[in-house]
């Protein structure tokens, strides 16, 4: 472990660089994510933040620089699937929840261990485990639906839907990219809610762009610019922050 590292990091980004075509999509990149927070990673397009995202996840290997887990797992080691095993989940921006099958289907599915539609017919659910997904149900206020199919809930309700799905593995860390877009303010202020309720259990990376939101979820705030860290604060701080209005008023 890095030495000048006091508190235990769950994730450890220290001068990472990734380059496309001689193109710096990160530039020395250093943050750290300690077990337990909340933390909203905001910036201009083209940032570095969906580079960042795939790094931490495996999908993209960077050029140079550190990416630990739990201050000794070299995440540059190990692919995809493997850092998903690992405990890092992911939710991309689009819902990918099956239309087809109802909610507590596509809940089975995801615990079964994403073996595959077919396959997990056959899977037996034992007491614990049914359990286990009424509970997810609840906890992404999806109960009152179980038997409704996924393919008939409004976009807000497939995000939630999905973060259920990355949570029956039961993560330590959900990476979760622009959880708000395309939902309505009332499904907004329920996803930040959510967020909040996640927060005490799990620990959350979210990239957003929607600011109200942002102040909703009352968290540790990272401004990425030109694939570098910014500023960091709370967002009235990095709001009140020279640099970053500059960053932002010159889009
Ligand atoms: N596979 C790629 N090939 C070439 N350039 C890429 C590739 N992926 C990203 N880039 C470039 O790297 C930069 C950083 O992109 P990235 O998607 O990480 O930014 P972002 O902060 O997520 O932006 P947005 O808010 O628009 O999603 C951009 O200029 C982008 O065009």
């Amino acid at each position: 472990m890095p030495r000048h590292i006091e508190q235990k990091a769950l994730l450890y980004v220290d001068g990472v660089n990734v380059s496309f075509d001689g193109f710096k999509a990160l530039n020395n990149l250093s943050l750290i994510m300690k077990p337990g927070e909340m933390q909203a990673i905001i910036g201009p397009n083209g940032a570095g933040k969906t580079t960042m995202m795939d790094v931490i996840t495996g999908k993209i290997r960077p050029d140079s620089g550190t990416v630990l887990f739990r201050d000794d797992i070299d995440l540059t080691r190990y692919d995809e699937a493997a850092i998903a095993k690992l405990g890092i989940g992911r939710k991309f921006q689009k819902p990918s929840v099956i239309e087809s099958l109802t909610i507590f289907e596509n809940l089975e599915l995801a615990l079964s261990g994403q073996r595959g539609v077919f396959q997990s017919l056959f899977f037996k659910l034992t007491a614990d485990q049914a359990g286990r997904i009424d509970e997810i149900m609840a906890l992404v206020k999806l109960e009152d639906r179980r038997d409704t199919l996924a393919g008939s809930l409004s976009h807000g309700q497939k995000q939630w839907l999905e973060i259920g799905m990355l949570l029956i593995q039961d993560p330590d860390v959900l990476l979760i990219d622009e959880p708000a877009a395309g939902m309505t303010d009332a499904e907004t202020a329920r996803t930040a809610e959510l967020f909040r309720d996640l927060a005490k259990k799990y620990s959350l990376v979210v990239v957003e762009h929607d600011m109200e939101f942002i102040e909703a979820l009352d968290c540790r705030v990272t401004v990425l610019h030109e694939g570098s860290v910014l500023a960091e604060g709370s967002l009235a701080q990095v709001k009140a922050n020279q640099k970053v209005v500059e960053v932002y008023l010159g889009r």
